[in-house]
């Protein structure tokens, strides 16, 4: 049976997964911006992956025009654009409809929950390496797993639709009854790559190569693992040393999805995935100076971004 599935965030993320979704049968509309709608007619929708590549015409809704409901909201949309997306598909959402978010951090998890009600919510995450340039979502590895659970920590036969769905289109999808312990553990992984890739300036590789390198990346792990232990989610002792690892490797070409929008001139989810893990930090007393580094050389760089940005625009 397919499942009538609206992706929110037809980026990146969101496109490959529901390029994926589609190509393997299911009923998945787009929910686009007019701009994006526009590109998309015009162009299609293409990935290239290392899994294969795959070209479709996607069916794309936009927000004025969504007035049904559909089983399965899959939303990946960046940090800072949530209240507006939330806003956008709402009508979307009837009452058996779930909604898996991805996006990095744990800021979107109390707004959603707040909005929908936590039987709607799903907790989410996913592992991929994917880039957006222009109408092509670009797949840097064949990495593609999710990992998805319920905020109750129960498996009822709601999920398992949606679990199906993921697992026959190719996804690597592991089902947890503790995800919230799970994307806390995500968190601290990314934010730890994240920063580090973003405030030393280079790919883990490099790093783990410069003097001081892995010492400061570990710096940076600890920060934020001792910032999720005091929030009550430490991370497990295999994920502490598989990320300390991780972080030591030479020659990894292994990087952030924060890093590669800060390479590309992007704006970053600096909020979503450095300061407010700062912050909780700080409501149980523990600074975090080197993740406040890393979060600062952030909003210095989207402040010039935007800066330059408006210098360029004609004068009216
Ligand atoms: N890229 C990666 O490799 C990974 C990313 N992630 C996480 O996944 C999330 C998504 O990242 P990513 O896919 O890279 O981001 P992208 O910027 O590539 O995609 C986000 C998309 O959301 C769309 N969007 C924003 N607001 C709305 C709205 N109101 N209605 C419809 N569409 C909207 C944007 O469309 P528009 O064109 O209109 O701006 C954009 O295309 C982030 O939280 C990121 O941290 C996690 C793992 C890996
Ligand atoms: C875990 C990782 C690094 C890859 O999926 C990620 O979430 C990101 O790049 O945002």
């Amino acid at each position: 049976m397919s499942l009538k599935i609206l992706i929110v965030g037809a980026g990146a993320v969101g496109g490959y997964f529901g390029a994926r979704l589609a190509a393997s049968g299911q009923g998945v509309s787009f929910l686009v911006r007019p701009a994006r709608a526009k590109k998309l007619k015009a162009l299609g929708l293409e990935v290239e992956s290392p899994l294969g590549n795959l070209e479709l015409a996607p069916d794309l809704v936009t927000a004025d025009r969504l007035t049904e409901s559909y089983d399965l909201i899959f939303l990946s949309v960046k940090g800072y654009g949530l209240d507006a997306a939330t806003e956008d598909f709402a009508p979307a959402v009837g009452p058996d409809t779930l909604i898996l978010p991805v996006l990095n951090g744990m800021r979107h998890m109390d707004r959603l929950e707040a909005l929908f009600g936590r039987h709607r919510v799903l907790g989410g995450a996913c592992r991929i390496v994917v880039q957006l340039k222009g109408n092509v979502i670009q797949q840097q590895t064949p990495l593609q797993t999710l990992i998805v659970g319920q905020l109750d920590g129960q498996v009822s036969s709601r999920l398992q639709p949606a679990v199906d769905a993921m697992r026959s289109a190719g996804f690597e999808t592991t089902v947890f009854t503790h995800i919230v312990q799970d994307l806390w553990e995500k968190w601290v992984q990314l934010a730890a790559v994240g920063a580090a890739t973003c405030l030393l300036g280079g790919p883990v590789g490099a790093i783990a190569e410069a003097p001081g390198g892995v010492e400061t990346a570990h710096a940076i792990l600890k920060e934020a693992a001792d910032i999720a232990g005091a929030a009550g989610f430490p991370p497990s002792k295999a994920l502490f040393e598989s990320t300390a690892a991780l972080l030591a490797q030479r020659g990894s070409a292994m990087t952030s999805s924060m890093y590669r929008d800060l390479i590309d001139g992007a704006d970053v989810e600096v909020e979503a995935i450095l300061q407010d893990l700062v912050d909780r930090g700080h409501r149980h007393g523990l600074a975090a100076p080197l993740l406040q580094a890393a979060a600062t050389r952030l909003f210095v760089y989207r402040g010039l971004t935007l800066k330059s940005t408006e210098r360029a625009q004609p004068s009216p």
